[in-house]
């Protein structure tokens, strides 16, 4: 059995309402209209231990719901979620002591008391072992270089002093899952960073698996090994990042250096996206001119001294999809 088995989960969400108008107010003081959400409609997926994997999908996809189920926050309206063998929401006691939660814009610590103390803190809650206690405070402190700061109340933290934080305290007690949602938001690039390497080398260490949502798609490109994708409450693609850079695009960049500057090649096909002197870039239709045709053509008729093939960059290939989306939406 996987690490995390989501079967067939859908969440609806029953809202009240409001109607514009004083009169229509005072009419729902008698009968009230509801609507109703289908936020994650029949989604299922399976995570082993060990995967790092982003959650991705346009805003009100059904990402945090998703997240939300898997941590034992929600309950579903239908399907079935297994995390480490048990329901998450029905043993919320074990559940909590193999899951890890970071929410970007909710905090789980207290703003009064410095590092030193909530640590303590989590270890008395969790009954973490002293040794293991401390290998993993000296780990968390040294790779998230929090050092400086353990001595100041929590309130007095930057934001980013604050994420490192909140990190080093969800995984206090050594969970094989860690949840994150939007973990980098309005971090600096610096910081950012430090994150999506802590969380790398966590995995290489502990085997940690991590289950990661975010806009940031460096987030994903740093992190993440495995890429789902949520659109309207449905699953729309699940695949290695590997294939997803493959398969998502329909064409490559390609960048010419000549000896001297050159006009730009007039290939059907080829465009050009970018002049400096004697280096051009070229966005190339993989299904019109593949990269052994370009090759011979260039061959045969330019004087080309370097050429460097790039793939869009999977923001490019997620920019396309949301898009696409976007556009599918508004012809509805
Ligand atoms: N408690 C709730 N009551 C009513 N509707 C809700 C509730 N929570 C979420 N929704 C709706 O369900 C849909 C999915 O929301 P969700 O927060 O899961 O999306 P998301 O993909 O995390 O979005 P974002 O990227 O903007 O955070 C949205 O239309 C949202 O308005």
């Amino acid at each position: 059995m996987s690490l995390i088995e989501v079967s067939h989960v859908s969440r609806e969400f029953k809202s009240f309402q409001r109607p514009e108008g004083l009169k229509n107010a005072l009419y729902t003081l008698f009968k009230r209209e509801y609507e109703y959400k289908m936020a994650v409609d029949d989604v299922s997926f399976s995570i082993e231990k060990g995967e790092l994997v982003g959650y991705i999908g346009p805003n009100g996809a059904g990402k945090s719901t998703t997240i939300k189920m898997l941590s034992g926050i929600l309950v579903p309206s239908s399907g079935t979620v297994i995390t480490g063998g048990i329901v998450p929401w029905e043993q919320r006691k074990k559940n909590a002591s193999h899951i890890g939660v970071v929410f970007g814009q909710r905090s789980q610590l207290n703003w009064d008391l410095p590092m030193e103390d909530t640590f303590e803190l989590y270890r008395r809650m969790y009954r973490i072992h002293n040794n293991s206690y401390h290998r993993n405070v000296d780990m968390f402190v040294e790779l998230l270089e929090m050092q400086q700061f353990l001595r100041k109340p929590v309130r007095q933290l930057s934001l980013g002093q604050k994420m490192r934080a909140e990190l080093a305290v969800a995984l206090l007690h050594d969970p094989s899952i860690l949840y994150l949602d939007e973990p980098t938001i309005g971090l600096d690039v610096v910081v950012k960073d430090k994150i999506r390497k802590f969380i790398r080398s966590l995995n290489q260490e502990k085997k940690t698996t991590v289950i990661l949502t975010t806009h940031d798609m460096d987030d994903i490109e740093e992190i993440c090994n495995r890429i789902i994708m949520i659109d309207h409450g449905k699953l729309v693609l699940d695949q290695t990042i590997h294939d997803f850079k493959i398969q998502g695009t329909d064409h490559y960049y390609v960048e010419l250096s000549f000896s001297s500057n050159h006009k730009p090649l007039n290939i059907p096909g080829v465009l050009m996206v970018k002049e400096e002197a004697a280096c051009h870039t070229y966005q190339v239709d993989s299904g019109m001119v593949s990269f052994n045709l370009l090759l011979r053509l260039l061959s045969d008729s330019y004087d080309v001294t370097d050429i460097t093939i790039n793939k869009p960059e999977i923001d490019e290939i997620v920019r396309r999809l949301y898009k696409r989306t976007g556009e599918r939406e508004q012809s509805e």
